[in-house]
């Protein structure tokens, strides 16, 4: 099957750092599948993730991804053709600062697709519909201070998901919220996976990877372990046991 995502010797070279943070990585994604990432603080979660996405650029190395428009390579996109291809084909669902706090839920949400050019009313009915689907009935017009941790993940899932982008990038998004809420974001999240879209998700959680189809575990910049590589190798290989 053609990957929806493709990293080809993906290294990136922070100015003034003494290795890169990223050294040579290559990876592949299926669509519709999940993967976790994890790895050591500091093993380069954080920066596959971004250049993944296209919100850093790497200083070598490719990533095509399979847009509605055909492929094309993230990493030496120009900047405004990344801007409109993270606004209209990825989403993302961070631990924080994803989310205007002086935007209620609905507006959060409905702005991801007016940046698109859809009118406002209509944006706002589809946000609407979005925020019921994920429980979040009657917390419409709540700005972000006026909701948990658990429900502002949730308008950032309903964000991602409401331009209908196919990729989700999500960087330690149960991070802050305790075990049952965990749960319950990792649900919605993989939901979405049901739903055909495909979840790439950053996590020093061993249960959220153990929920994820696939485990890729970075150290020092390099993939170290690869459950899908170990399972076409024959050898299967738990989350828990790459990630020591
Ligand atoms: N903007 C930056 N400038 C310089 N070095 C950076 C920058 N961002 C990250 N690094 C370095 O790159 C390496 C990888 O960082 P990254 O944040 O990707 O790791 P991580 O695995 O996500 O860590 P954590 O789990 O702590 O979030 C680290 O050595 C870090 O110090």
């Amino acid at each position: 099957m053609t990957p929806l995502l493709s990293a080809r010797g993906l290294t990136m070279q922070y100015p003034g750092g003494a290795t890169p943070a990223l050294d040579a990585v290559d990876l592949d994604i299926a669509p519709g599948t999940s993967v976790a990432v994890m790895g050591a603080s500091g093993s380069g979660k954080t920066t596959l993730l971004h250049c993944l996405a296209g919100i850093l650029r790497p200083t070598a190395g490719s990533v095509t991804f399979a847009s509605g428009s055909g492929p094309v390579d993230v990493a030496t996109l120009g900047d405004d053709a990344r801007a409109r291809l993270r606004r209209e084909e990825l989403g993302f669902v961070f631990q924080q600062g994803l989310l205007l706090g002086e935007l209620t839920a609905l507006e959060n949400v409905a702005v991801a697709r007016m940046l698109g050019g859809v009118p406002r009313a209509q944006a706002e009915a589809e946000a609407a519909q979005w925020l019921t689907h994920l429980g979040l009935a009657g917390m419409e017009q709540r700005r972000l201070g006026e909701l948990s941790g658990g429900q502002a993940q949730r308008v950032a899932i309903a964000r991602a998901q409401v331009t209908g982008a196919r990729l989700i990038f999500a960087d330690e998004p149960t991070g802050a919220l305790d075990s049952t809420t965990s749960e319950e974001v990792l649900d919605l999240l993989l939901a979405a996976v049901a739903a055909g879209r495909t979840l790439v998700v950053v996590t020093h959680d061993a249960d959220v990877a153990r929920r994820c189809a696939r485990t890729v575990v970075l150290r020092d910049g390099r993939v170290v372990s690869d459950t899908a590589l170990a399972a076409a190798a024959g050898g299967a290989a738990t989350p828990g046991e790459v990630a020591r």
